[in-house]
């Protein structure tokens, strides 16, 4: 048995009521993280990681709204609520206020870093003034003491003359660094876990790379627990431990990151890895995801991935899969929502191939990639 989980999340729902629909945008997911590990959560554009990781401190801006599900963090309860008969939604007791969560969880328990450093820096102030208010409205030190912290976790970010460039304005900053003054931001308060939304994907490669490996460094130094947003699955083998990949609202597959890699359970996420650069391939050789993920407006019915799978047959357009346990890994289960594994009785063996779209593009595609490996591309 593992320990308890610093984050569960069970059965999270989350949508937005707009003019065309329900979007569920989260729809039913589950899954945690325990102390000082990194858990990635990646997929397509849309496929619901923001909405979810803002979900966690009920961040979700207007007109989304956490419908169901429960949150609980360190024991307490961040959210806890359930749908009842008529579509409503009732909180239970004992649930913190959303005034408790933005006070006593957000910065010193769980911190948020972003995309954009922008949006969290203000232009008109200097890195360093910005970073010594944090750390004194966050921290119990003033003045001197405040900026020499403020300096040193500069230093520990990786930002060179630390002192010297405390006194410049965020414009002054290079995008790297920038995101790096974040990830001294997030890590001033000593929070347990921060939340990573795309942190490197504006970045070029090389500079994304420093980062990782900086946030590698500094996870096993804190013994701080991620969650790693990304629709990148070279970043997860870089540093996750545990991945969970989201296909329309829902996890389709979790596990440690070596499985998920090796011993792949869902055909969403191997169609996710053929697309990715590797090394041992040439540009010629990637396969893309077949069509473009629908909307969370109108999802479709059973698999919600079946459109677009190789491997659909008709049961997947009927049944819809919840994540099952396939295997275990060092006490961590390793969950896929697709019916090919034995776990599932729905009889995918006997029921017809669905000789859909995704299907004859996957043939043609397949065909095209060998005629240019087989023409002898070089680069
Ligand atoms: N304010 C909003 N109003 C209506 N729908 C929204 C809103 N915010 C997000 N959505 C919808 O919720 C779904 C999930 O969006 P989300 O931003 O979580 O995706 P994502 O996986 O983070 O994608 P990306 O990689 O592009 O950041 C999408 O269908 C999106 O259109
Ligand atoms: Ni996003």
């Amino acid at each position: 048995m593992r320990d308890k989980p610093l984050l569960r999340v069970e059965n999270l729902k989350t949508q937005f009521v707009t003019e065309n629909g329900t979007v569920r945008a989260v729809d039913g997911i589950s899954f945690e993280v325990y102390e000082g590990e990194i858990v990635g959560i990646v997929g397509e554009s849309g496929a619901g990681k923001s909405v979810a990781s803002m979900s966690l401190l009920r961040l979700v801006d207007n007109p989304g709204e956490i419908v169901a599900g429960e949150i609980t963090y360190k024991g307490r309860t961040i959210f806890a609520a359930e749908e009842t008969e008529d579509g409503d939604r009732r909180l239970q007791d004992g649930v913190l206020s959303a005034e408790t969560v933005r006070q006593e969880i957000r910065g010193n328990e769980i911190a948020v870093i972003f995309q954009d450093p922008m949006e969290s820096l203000n232009p008109v102030f200097t890195i360093g003034g910005q970073l010594r208010e944090f750390i004194e409205l966050n921290r119990d030190l003033t003045g001197d003491e405040a900026r020499k912290e403020a300096i040193d976790m500069l230093r520990e970010v990786g930002i060179p003359d630390a002192e010297a460039r405390y006194d410049e304005y965020p414009h002054q900053f290079s995008g790297g660094m920038r995101q790096r003054v974040l990830i001294a931001m997030a890590l001033a308060c000593q929070p347990s876990l921060i939340i990573a939304d795309e942190p490197t994907t504006a970045l070029d490669v090389t500079v994304e790379g420093q980062i990782l490996d900086l946030v590698d460094e500094l996870q096993r130094k804190y013994g701080t627990s991620f969650i790693w947003v990304t629709h990148d699955m070279g970043v997860v083998a870089e540093i996750c431990d545990r991945v969970n990949v989201m296909y329309l609202g829902e996890i389709v597959e979790q596990a440690p990151v070596d499985e998920l890699f090796y011993e792949t359970g869902h055909p969403y996420t191997k169609a996710l890895l053929d697309s990715m650069p590797r090394p041992d391939r040439t540009v010629t050789d990637l396969d893309p995801i077949r069509g473009v993920m629908p909307e969370a407006i109108d999802p479709p019915p059973g698999c919600r991935f079946h459109p677009r799978c190789p491997d659909a047959r008709e049961v997947c357009r009927q049944v819809h899969p919840e994540p099952a346990e396939i295997d275990r890994v060092d006490g961590f289960s390793h969950r896929s929502a697709c019916f090919k594994r034995d776990v599932f009785d729905v009889g995918y063996d006997e029921s017809p191939p669905l000789d859909n779209l995704a299907r004859g593009e996957s043939e043609r595609g397949q065909e095209a990639s060998e005629v240019a490996s087989g023409g002898g591309a070089s680069e």
